[in-house]
């Protein structure tokens, strides 16, 4: 099984059998509990104003994501998986503007299986590939921060399961996430609007049954729950 790595939100990948896009904090940590809570599918919109343009065209979907982190205007929600602990989304639909993450996976369509993760479905998805791959099958794990050691520590952690059948890296993971610089201004006391909660979602890996697959239905990217 042929793996490579990437990082950055549009590096220049081979068509393969399986993308993988990370974004441990948060974008792809919030998808998972969106998730759990009950969302339907998760539209995908790569600038503010498509969000909104999406908005118009599906009335009833909800905005969700950030610009610097921070919430934006006239959204539902931000990209806080701790805000979501309270909220019942079930069936809803979702459109997800972030910084990394969203604008990564939208530059990765191009692969047979198009799965998206942070660490707390690394896992879940890297075995769940491994089922559904054979042995001479390409995949490409894009850690979509561009500079960040968050997502490139969990893309290398995929990277140890897939190739190894199983990782001793976890605690590893976990303390470089911590660690990382984007981690940083959650713990930060004069930045109240990061919570250090979000932090300590991102760090748990969750037993959920299920992946994070985007499906390019009628040309509209959008991450769908494919239960195992
Ligand atoms: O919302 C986030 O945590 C980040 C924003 S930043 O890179 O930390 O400023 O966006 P994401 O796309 O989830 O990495
Ligand atoms: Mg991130």
């Amino acid at each position: 099984m042929a793996v490579k790595l990437y990082q950055g939100h549009s590096p220049h990948l081979s068509h393969a059998e399986v993308n993988v896009v990370i974004d441990v904090i948060r974008a792809f940590t919030f998808a998972h509990y969106a998730f759990i809570q009950g969302v339907q599918e998760i539209l995908l919109a790569g600038t503010t104003d498509s969000a909104f343009q999406m908005k118009e065209d599906y009335p009833e979907c909800m905005l969700a994501g950030e610009t610097n982190g921070l919430y934006i205007d006239g959204f539902d929600l931000d990209n806080s998986p701790v805000s979501l602990l309270q909220v019942d989304l079930q069936g809803k639909t979702l459109v997800q503007k972030t910084t990394n993450g969203v604008k990564a996976a939208l530059n990765a369509l191009d692969a047979k299986h198009v799965f998206v993760t942070g660490f707390t479905n690394a896992r879940t998805t890297a075995e769940h590939i491994l089922q559904i791959c054979g042995p001479d099958q390409s995949i490409q794990i894009i850690a979509s921060h561009p500079t960040g050691d968050e997502d490139l520590a969990c893309a290398e952690y995929m990277k140890d399961i897939l190739e190894n059948g199983d990782s001793g890296l976890a605690a590893q993971t976990a303390s470089r996430i911590i660690t990382s610089e984007a981690a940083h201004k959650f713990y930060d006391l004069k930045r109240p609007e990061f919570r250090s909660g979000d932090i300590e979602l991102c760090l748990e890996e969750l037993h959920t049954p299920f992946v994070m697959k985007v499906s390019q239905n009628n040309n509209l990217p959008r991450i769908v729950r494919v239960d195992l």
